[in-house]
C-alpha cells in the first residue's frame, strides 16, 4: 500500500492505496487557526502533527494488514516553520493567507529596485502571504526570535522532517518561498541576505534542496511504531498542496488545467518552461513532478462561504437549494468576498462588500448564491490568464468546494466549459500516494513511467461531470461584467 498525507488549512486527510491506485482506507482531522485583526493567521505546527497521527490511524484502522511501502506529504504552501538550535519550534507558523506582512513585502520588492526588476532576477514577484516577508517581519518585530532561528523549513517540509529526522526541501514547495529563483532552481541567496545583512545565518538555515519525487529517506523507528506502520516504509519528497493536487489530477503534461476550491481557491497548469514574462497576478511557481506550475491563487474561497454559511444559520448542504432556487447574478446582488484581504488581485488590507443590494433580492439564498457567484467569478479570472487565449477544453475540479453539483454547474456555465471531477476526491493525497509509487519504484530501477502511475491512479468520476448550459450563458455573462465593475469602482482593479 501506499499513503498520502495532505495538510491543508482547515485539516489534514490521509489516503491509503493499492498500486492500482484503489482507496483502501482514508482518514481525516481538522485544525483551527489563529485570526488576528492584524492580518495574521498561524497555526501551531504541533497541530499538524496531530492531525497527521490521527488522519493516518483512521486510515491503517480500515486496512488492517497491509504494509505501507512508500508514503509522501502534500502541505499548504508558504508556511513559515522556524526551528531553534535544538530543532524546536520557536513560534507559531505564519500561514499562506497571513496579510500581516505586507508592508515588508512591499519593502522587499523595493530594495530589488520593484517587481519587473525582482522578476528579472529570481523569475518571480513575491505576493503577501509567500514565505520571504514572514522572514523580514520576524527580523524587524521579533528580533529575539529571529536571532535563533537554526532551520527555516515549510509545513510539508516540517511533517517529513518529524517523520524521517531530514531536513529537505524540493523545488516545488521551495518556489513559493520569494527567496528561490524558479528559473535556475537553486536558493536566492541575496534575497536572504538583504534580511540578514550578508551574515548567511538564514542560508545557512535553510534545508537541502533536492529534485521532486526523491526518497528523503525512511520512517522513523519511534514515529513508525507510534502510527503503526513498519520502520523500513520511504518517504518521498512530497511538495505544496498545489503541485500535488496537478500530480493527483493528472497535471504533469501541458494542456491540463485542475481548479481547487478549498480555503484558497487555485488554479494551474502544467508548462515544460518558466515564465518569460512577469504578471503579478499568475505565480510562476515549479511543480513537483520537475517542470513549471504557474498558478492564480485567491484566497478568499470555501472559508468565506462558510461564513456566510454560518451567519445565516446555514450549514454546507443548504448550498444545492440556494443555487437551484436563485437566477444567475443572484437578481442583481453583488458580492465581492475579500473578508481576509486578497492577494488577486493584489490587496491585502482589502474587505469584502455586498453591493446592488435592493428590497427584492436581499434574502439568505441570493446571498448565498452571491458568495459563490463571487468566489467563483474572481478564479474564473486566473482561469482566464492561466489560459492566456487558449481554450482549455475541461477544467478538473477539487477540494471540499468540488462536492457541491450546483456549484460546478455554475462553473461550467460561467466558464462554458466541462467540469470534470476526479473519482478520487482528495487530489493532493492522491498525488502524494502517486509520487511514492514512483519514488519507490525508482530506486529498484523500475522501467514505469510518472504518467503511466499517473494514468493507472487517477480516473475521473463520469457521474458528476457537468456542462456548460448555452441558455445561461448570457445571464452569467452580465453577472460577471457586474462583479467586475464593482471591483473598479470600488477597489480600482
Ligand atoms: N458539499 C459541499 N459543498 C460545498 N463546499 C463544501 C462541501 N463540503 C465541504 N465543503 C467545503 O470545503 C472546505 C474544505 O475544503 P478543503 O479542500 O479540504 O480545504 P483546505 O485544503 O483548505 O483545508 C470547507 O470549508 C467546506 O465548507
Ligand atoms: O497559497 C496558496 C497557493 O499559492 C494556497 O493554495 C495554499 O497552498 C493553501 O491551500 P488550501 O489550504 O486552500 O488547500
Amino acid at each position: 500500500m501506499y499513503l498520502g498525507i495532505d495538510c491543508g488549512t482547515q485539516g489534514t486527510k490521509a489516503l491509503l492505496i493499492d498500486e492500482q491506485g484503489i482507496a483502501l482506507g482514508r482518514g481525516h482531522a481538522a485544525h483551527q487557526v489563529i485570526q488576528r485583526s492584524s492580518g495574521a493567521r498561524e497555526q501551531d505546527p504541533q497541530w499538524w502533527i496531530e492531525a497527521l497521527r490521527l488522519s493516518v490511524k483512521q486510515a491503517i484502522a480500515q486496512a488492517p494488514g497491509h504494509p505501507i511501502e512508500a508514503l509522501a506529504v502534500s502541505g499548504q504552501q508558504h508556511g513559515l516553520v522556524v526551528l531553534d538550535e535544538r530543532k524546536q519550534v520557536i513560534r507559531p507558523a505564519k500561514l499562506w493567507n497571513d496579510t500581516e506582512t505586507a508592508t515588508q513585502n512591499a519593502e522587499l520588492i523595493a530594495r530589488f529596485g520593484g517587481q519587473q526588476a525582482f522578476f528579472e532576477r529570481f523569475g518571480i514577484i513575491p505576493l503577501t502571504g509567500y514565505t520571504v516577508s514572514k522572514l523580514l517581519w520576524l527580523q524587524q518585530r521579533e528580533p529575539e526570535n529571529f536571532a535563533r532561528i537554526r532551520h527555516i523549513l515549510l509545513p510539508h517540509e516540517y511533517l517529513n522532517f518529524w517523520l524521517t529526522g531530514n531536513l529537505c526541501a524540493e523545488y516545488g514547495d521551495a518556489s513559493g518561498t520569494g527567496y528561490f529563483d524558479v528559473r535556475n532552481r537553486t536558493w536566492a541567496a541575496e534575497v536572504l541576505a538583504s534580511i540578514d545583512q550578508g551574515t548567511g545565518h538564514l542560508l545557512r538555515a535553510l534545508p537541502t534542496l533536492v529534485p521532486a519525487q526523491r526518497i528523503i529517506g525512511t520512517v522513523k523507528p519511534d514515529v513508525a511504531a507510534d502510527l503503526g506502520i513498519s520502520n523500513s516504509c520511504l518517504v518521498a519528497s512530497g511538495g505544496g498542496d498545489n503541485m500535488m493536487g496537478a500530480i493527483g489530477t493528472g497535471n504533469v503534461t501541458e494542456g491540463v488545467v485542475t481548479m481547487s476550491l478549498g480555503t484558497s481557491a487555485t488554479v494551474y497548469s502544467f508548462r515544460n518552461k518558466p515564465a518569460a514574462s512577469p504578471n503579478p497576478s499568475i505565480a510562476p511557481f515549479c511543480s513537483s513532478s520537475n517542470g513549471w506550475l504557474p498558478l492564480v491563487c485567491t484566497m478568499n474561497a470555501t472559508n468565506v462561504v462558510t461564513q456566510t454559511l454560518d451567519t445565516l444559520g446555514r450549514t454546507v448542504t443548504d448550498i444545492e437549494s440556494a443555487l437551484a432556487t436563485t437566477i444567475p447574478g443572484a437578481d442583481a446582488l453583488t458580492f465581492i468576498p475579500f473578508l481576509n484581504g486578497e492577494r488577486t488581485p493584489d490587496l491585502p488590507s482589502a474587505h469584502g462588500s455586498i453591493l446592488g443590494v435592493s428590497a427584492s433580492n436581499f434574502t439568505p439564498e441570493n446571498l448565498i448564491r452571491a458568495t459563490i457567484e463571487g468566489v467563483s467569478f474572481g478564479i474564473l479570472e486566473g482561469l482566464d490568464l492561466i489560459l492566456d487565449g487558449t481554450n482549455a477544453k475541461r477544467i478538473l475540479l477539487i477540494g471540499g468546494g468540488s462536492r457541491s453539483a450546483h456549484w460546478r454547474q455554475l462553473l461550467a456555465d460561467a466558464s462554458g466549459t466541462d467540469v470534470h471531477v476526479p473519482l478520487e476526491e482528495e487530489a493532493g493525497c492522491l498525488g502524494a500516494c502517486i509520487q511514492a509509487i514512483f519514488a519507490a519504484r525508482s530506486e529498484i530501477g523500475s522501467p514505469e513511467t510518472f504518467i503511466e502511475i499517473c494514468d493507472r491512479c487517477i480516473k475521473l468520476d463520469d457521474q458528476r461531470t457537468a456542462s456548460p448550459n448555452p441558455a445561461r450563458a448570457s445571464q452569467y455573462a452580465q453577472a460577471r461584467a457586474a462583479y467586475k465593475h464593482y471591483r473598479i469602482t470600488q477597489y480600482g482593479v
